[in-house]
């Protein structure tokens, strides 16, 4: 009797003892978890990487030196180049590749030029992995030596452990940053836990030219299985801090011409006796933004939704580093000192700037010339809840008022080559939890939760149309220089960038695991 109550006592204590030993292994994963520790499965294709990084490197250097310029006509034939190529690429690695046609659109001019072809690509069907799709750009901004560029902006050049080139990060290094991800799985024969669509364009710095179209077309076949968006196209707010994009602002652009006559005159022979063309454009150019910033247009405040207690304690929280965001952009002083205000200004605020001047005389030296006809390009960036038409109306009426005022006899045309909506998502999707996950594996760091002042033109399409969870997961560091002469992705960023997509792609997997689970068990219930 005795002994057998020692011996259910003993056992008793066994037991006790391997659950504690069970509990104290789960509490050490759970924090392993939390601080970051990738799994055997994530060291595997994390170590590939690594020792590929060169030949990922060398992939974008081929790839910055296509000149994919979306902005100038004559470079048009440099971006179907850079689309066939990426579709290579992607067929290279298994991916099923459509190449869509969208037409041609036409130029100030008339004159009609075809746009690149749009890539649709798949690369897994099975019913029981979620499905991601990546959207991302291959298209450039112009660049020129002459800009100001250090090293040629086609030529990817490594200094101090930075990548120099035009596209480097905006956005041909994050692109390939995920096909990079996809072949490691591939490279060392591991399945990929999810389904990947791919919808990579070649218009977008020229503002999505006949993409929603295709979305709208597509939206019952292409994107029925889509669970998820994600796009990697825009900066971190800090040059170290990772961070995970729920906002962008969008963008009306105008141009603005006036003319005198059909040709140049000779400022000696006419100056002093005409209204000179230039002269009313910068005075229109003039009344659009005062000193402090604020856009003189009446009514463009009308509806911009007010800034809420939980957005200004949002800002409050966020670590930014205003020296440091200050030293990026080369300017001594800002408009704000605050960080709140510049955030606001930046996310939650419209604002104008004027982007140059068609048919003035730029180069160095004097040309002494009265010039015949000039375009002035600017452009709003707006913010919810702005409209863009009831925008793109107001700001003609008040350059027509502001003309007027002028008498002058020469003729002012108004139009608007492009505009693109804001974009807000919900950052309590599931998809958010998985990408800080994959952030905290790859960073062993929480990201900083941001808007963006840049706009993608196809984000709020793609949400209001496929009706899916959209995010944005940048790679980029703030001083990466998108659309400046020092454009530049770090090897850090590239090659941490890629193991962030890898393990991107096997928390989606982990989640929706257990959102199937729990949809299972609530039915069941
Ligand atoms: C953020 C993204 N990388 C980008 O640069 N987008 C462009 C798109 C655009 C807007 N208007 C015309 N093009 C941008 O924000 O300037
Ligand atoms: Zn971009
Ligand atoms: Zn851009």
């Amino acid at each position: 009797m005795y002994l057998t109550s020692a011996c259910g006592y003993l056992l008793f204590n066994i037991a006790n003892f391997v659950l504690n030993l069970q509990i104290l292994a789960l509490s050490v994963i759970m924090l392993l978890f939390e601080a970051g520790v990738s799994s055997g499965l994530e060291n595997q294709i994390f170590q590939y990487i690594d020792l590929h990084q060169n030949e990922f490197i060398q992939t974008l250097k081929e790839w910055v030196a296509v000149e994919s310029d979306s902005i100038q006509p004559e470079l048009r034939q440099e971006v179907t180049r850079m689309v066939e190529l990426t579709a290579d690429r992607l067929r290279a690695m298994g991916t099923t590749v459509e190449l869509v046609k969208l037409g041609s659109h036409k130029l100030p001019d008339g004159q009609s030029l075809p746009l690149p072809p749009l890539i649709l690509a798949e690369l897994g069907k099975d019913p029981q992995k979620p499905t991601v799709c990546f959207y991302g750009h291959v298209d450039v901004q112009p660049a020129k030596k002459e800009d100001g560029w250090k090293t040629d902006p086609y030529t990817l050049t490594e200094i101090d452990g930075n990548l120099y080139g035009r596209g480097a990060t905006d956005n041909k290094g994050p692109v390939l940053a995920w096909i990079n991800a996809v072949e490691s799985f591939r490279a060392l024969k591991l399945d990929i836990p999810v389904n990947l669509k791919f919808i990579i364009e070649g218009m977008e710095e020229a503002g999505s030219l006949g993409l929603e179209e295709i979305i709208k077309k597509e939206n019952q076949r292409f994107f029925s299985d889509v669970d998820y968006i994600v796009i990697s196209d825009n900066l971190w707010l800090s040059n170290r801090k990772p961070a995970l994009t729920y906002g962008t602002r969008g963008n009306i652009c105008f141009s603005v011409e006036v003319r005198c006559g059909e040709r140049d005159l000779h400022s000696g022979s006419f100056g002093g006796i005409i209204h000179e063309p230039m002269t009313d454009l910068i005075a229109l150019l003039d009344s659009l933004v005062d000193t402090s910033g604020r856009i003189l247009i009446p009514g463009v405040y009308d509806d911009v939704a007010s800034l809420t207690e939980e957005e200004k304690k949002l800002y409050e929280a966020i670590e930014f580093d205003l020296e440091e965001y200050k030293n990026n952009s080369g300017v001594k002083k800002f408009l704000y000192d605050t960080k709140e205000e510049i955030l606001s200004h930046l996310w939650r605020y419209p604002s104008l700037s004027i982007h140059g001047i068609e048919g003035a005389f730029h180069e160095p030296g004097i040309k002494t010339v009265i010039p015949a006809k000039v375009i002035g390009k600017f452009s709003i960036r707006q913010v919810p809840h702005m409209d863009i038409s009831i925008g793109e109306h107001q700001v003609i009426k008040y350059l027509e008022d502001v003309f007027s005022k002028r008498n002058s006899p020469n003729k002012l045309k108004v139009s608007v080559p492009i505009s693109a909506m804001p974009w807000v998502a919900d950052i309590n999707d599931p998809l958010y939890t998985a990408a800080r996950m994959a952030i905290k594996t790859v960073f062993g760091q929480d990201p900083e939760m941001i808007r963006d002042g840049a706009t993608i033109p196809i984000a709020q399409t793609f949400q209001n149309i496929t009706r899916k969870s959209v995010m944005m997961l940048p790679i980029g560091a703030a001083d990466d220089a998108e659309h400046s002469q020092k454009e530049k992705i770090s090897r850090h960023n590239y090659i941490q960038g890629t193991k962030l997509f890898a393990a991107l792609f096997l928390e989606i997997a982990k989640l929706h695991g257990q959102l199937q689970e729990a949809s299972n068990t609530t039915t069941t219930n």
